[in-house]
């Protein structure tokens, strides 16, 4: 897929993960729609995408993704604004097993609301042009965290939803492409004051440090090449691809 001109909307791309996958669809010509709940950190990375870039080319809406009409109305507006949308990026989540329903809200429900406000907007049978849609699970989503077990059910959730909406997609003749990108521990504000976030599970922040010393710390760089295979590459379908430094490996899975 050339993404030259594509439209495209990433979800949590205020910061982190969603910032690189912003600039990296930006720098292949692509148009995107940044939607986050933090319009503080949004406004300052707008302004600096708009001197690089140009005003046409991005459009930020507040939205959370908590919210299916924030979602719709969103969706509704990149697409009366660019004239369409290609590619969806699901990335905004959160790490908090005090605040686990929330995180089962935004992590996983997030991504269920996000694809199916986009069929609306994106499937051949509704009338779009078929396209992409990515879905930021985690390494967690296929090797369990042990200080994060909600954290954990949501991203093998979005695995799962991932591999059975590509199935449900080809054999609807929807014409779009689900992956899932699954990144070891990455450099972001996700891995701040991990203690109190591991709530009842804080006693194992040790052996959770053991984990990050053992398999080392992505760039958010490094994530967004691997979008952009999962993006750009048509062969690709269905599948959850594993990111550790050095490493990148598409999961494989038991079949019966
Ligand atoms: N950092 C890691 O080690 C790591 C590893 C693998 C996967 N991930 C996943 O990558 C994704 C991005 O994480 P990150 O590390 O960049 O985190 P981050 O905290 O740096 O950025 C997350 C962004 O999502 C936004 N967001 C949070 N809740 C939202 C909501 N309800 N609606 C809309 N936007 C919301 C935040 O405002 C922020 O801009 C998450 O799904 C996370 O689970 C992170
Ligand atoms: C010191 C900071 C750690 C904070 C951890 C919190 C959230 C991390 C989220 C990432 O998405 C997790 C990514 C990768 C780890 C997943 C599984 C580890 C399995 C390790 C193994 O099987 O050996």
């Amino acid at each position: 897929m050339d993404l030259n001109g594509k439209i495209a909307v990433v979800t949590g791309a205020a910061m982190g993960i969603g910032k690189a996958i912003t600039e990296i669809l930006l720098q292949n010509g692509a148009k995107v729609a940044l939607l986050d709940v933090n319009e503080t950190a949004a406004e300052s990375l707008m302004e600096a995408l708009n001197k690089q870039y140009g005003q046409e080319r991005t459009l930020f809406l507040k939205c959370n993704v908590e919210s299916e009409e924030q979602i719709k109305a969103a969706f509704q507006k990149t697409t009366e604004t660019f004239g369409g949308m290609d590619i969806l990026c699901n990335n905004a989540g959160i790490m908090n097993e005090s605040a686990w329903e929330q995180a089962v809200s935004i992590n996983l429900m997030g991504v269920i609301r996000g694809t199916y406000q986009a069929l609306e907007h994106m499937s051949k049978l509704n009338g779009g042009r078929g396209g992409v849609i990515i879905n930021t699970a985690s390494m967690a989503g296929i090797s369990p965290l042990l200080s994060c077990p909600v954290y954990t059910a949501t991203k093998n959730g979005v695995v799962g939803f991932t591999r059975a909406m590509a199935a449900a997609s080809t054999a609807s003749g929807y014409g779009i492409r689900v992956n899932a990108l699954c990144p070891s521990f990455v450099q972001t504000e996700l891995l701040s004051t991990i203690t109190s976030k591991m709530g009842r599970f804080s006693h194992l922040v040790d052996k959770t440090e053991q984990l990050v010393e053992k398999l080392g710390m992505l760039s958010v760089s490094e994530v967004a090449e691997c979008f952009l295979e999962l993006v750009t590459d048509e062969t690709k379908n269905g599948e959850a691809l594993l990111v550790i430094p050095k490493v990148k490996k598409y999961a494989t899975f038991p079949s019966v």
